[in-house]
């Protein structure tokens, strides 16, 4: 258990729990209805009593803690509650309700894979890192494939002005390179973000010291097709810690990432201290230090242009899930209203 993670501040929380006669387990894979847990007496599967009033975010989820009674004779194991998470990597999802969906639990390193094969896009790499910063893990950008890239150092320089506070690992699964320095900035519970196909379950298999994880060079061989990774899933590394491999994240949307967007874009939250006005939204406004800085080549046009592109994201984000709340609210409201209407007109009617 505390090679996943289990301490003394955990074990005290679960104290009441305990002597409930309830277990501390930690999911390794979860589906509807039932999860994949490891426990102190080894692998368990627990049922999850589905509730339609739940969220799905207090749904156990791949890096969750929970509290499971075990299994009786009569009946089998079963999660009571999900324990607090300490950090979340949370996406908006593209259904209809606007809830966040928990891709990760508990994460302590969150690795932003970035494959130096492909053109670098800036832009989205900052997207998964206002997600990361926002899961209160510490970010770690990865770049994968330094063999398909002419020039490495360049690539780098370029990615590190997007990653403040970020360490950024060049890495090739082919030549071996970077995988000491990424062996020691990975620590605690790792998860690998990135698109589909930017070499995360290849970089896994070499963190994992062995072929378990499905990478696209093995998949493509039976054609089935690029989308790899089918599954989240938990793996203790050798080394110590887990790895969580999530499938590829096709479309990340953001979630109430302000606070991540603030560090991913910490130069100009510093700059913006100094603009004239408080809500300066650093567009056209007279004394704005985040515009001077770009007049005197300190901040680049690019930099901010994507800060206020995600800014604009994540407040659509916001206004959706703000939406879905006052429909919610408002609905007693309307049904009184509704019945009032109906009450009135029989009374007319009648009358
Ligand atoms: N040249 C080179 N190819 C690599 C490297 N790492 C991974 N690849 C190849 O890139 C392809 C995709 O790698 P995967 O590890 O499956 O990528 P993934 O990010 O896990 O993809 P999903 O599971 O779909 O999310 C495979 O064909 C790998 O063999 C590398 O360092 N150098
Ligand atoms: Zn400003």
């Amino acid at each position: 258990m505390a090679d996943y993670g289990w301490d003394t501040e955990r074990e005290e929380a679960f104290a009441v729990l305990r002597s409930d006669g309830l277990v501390p387990g930690r999911v390794v894979r979860a589906e509807r209805g039932l999860c994949e847990l490891v426990t102190e007496s080894g692998p368990v599967r627990a049922a999850v009593p589905l509730s339609s009033d739940i969220e799905d975010r207090l749904m156990p989820c791949t890096g969750d803690w929970v509290a499971l009674r075990p299994a009786t004779a009569a009946d089998s194991a079963v999660v009571v509650e999900v324990l607090q998470r300490r950090t979340a990597v949370v996406r908006s999802t593209a259904s209809r309700t606007s809830h966040g969906q928990v891709l990760a639990a508990n994460v302590d390193t969150v690795a932003v894979v970035v494959s130096l094969a492909d053109p670098i896009r800036l832009g989205r790499i900052e997207r998964i890192l206002a997600l990361a910063w926002e899961s209160g893990g510490t970010p770690v950008v990865v770049l994968t494939k330094s063999d398909r890239c002419a020039d490495t150092g360049q690539a780098a320089a370029e990615v590190a002005e997007s990653a403040l506070g970020a360490q950024v690992l060049v890495t090739s699964a082919e030549t071996g390179e970077g995988m000491d320095a990424l062996d020691a900035a990975l620590s605690g519970t790792v998860v690998l973000l990135g698109p589909s196909g930017v070499g995360k379950s290849t970089l896994g298999n070499r963190l994992l010291g062995e072929n378990r994880l499905a990478t696209g060079s093995v998949r493509a061989s039976d054609g089935k097709g690029r989308h790899t990774t089918a599954w989240r899933e938990l793996v203790p590394l050798p080394h110590g810690g887990v790895l969580l491999d999530t499938p590829g994240l096709r479309g990340v949307g953001l979630h109430e990432v302000d606070e991540g967007l603030d560090q991913t874009f910490a130069e100009i939250t510093a700059l913006a201290q100094d603009c004239r006005f408080a809500d300066c939204a650093h567009t056209v406004e007279p004394g704005c230090a985040v515009l001077a800085a770009v007049e005197s080549g300190e901040l680049t046009g690019r930099r901010l242009d994507s800060y206020h592109r995600l800014l604009r994201e994540n407040a659509y984000a916001a206004s959706r899930t703000d939406a879905r709340l006052r429909a919610e609210q408002e609905r007693p409201k309307k049904d009184i209203a509704r019945m009032r209407r109906a009450i009135n007109r029989s009374g007319k009617r009648n009358g």
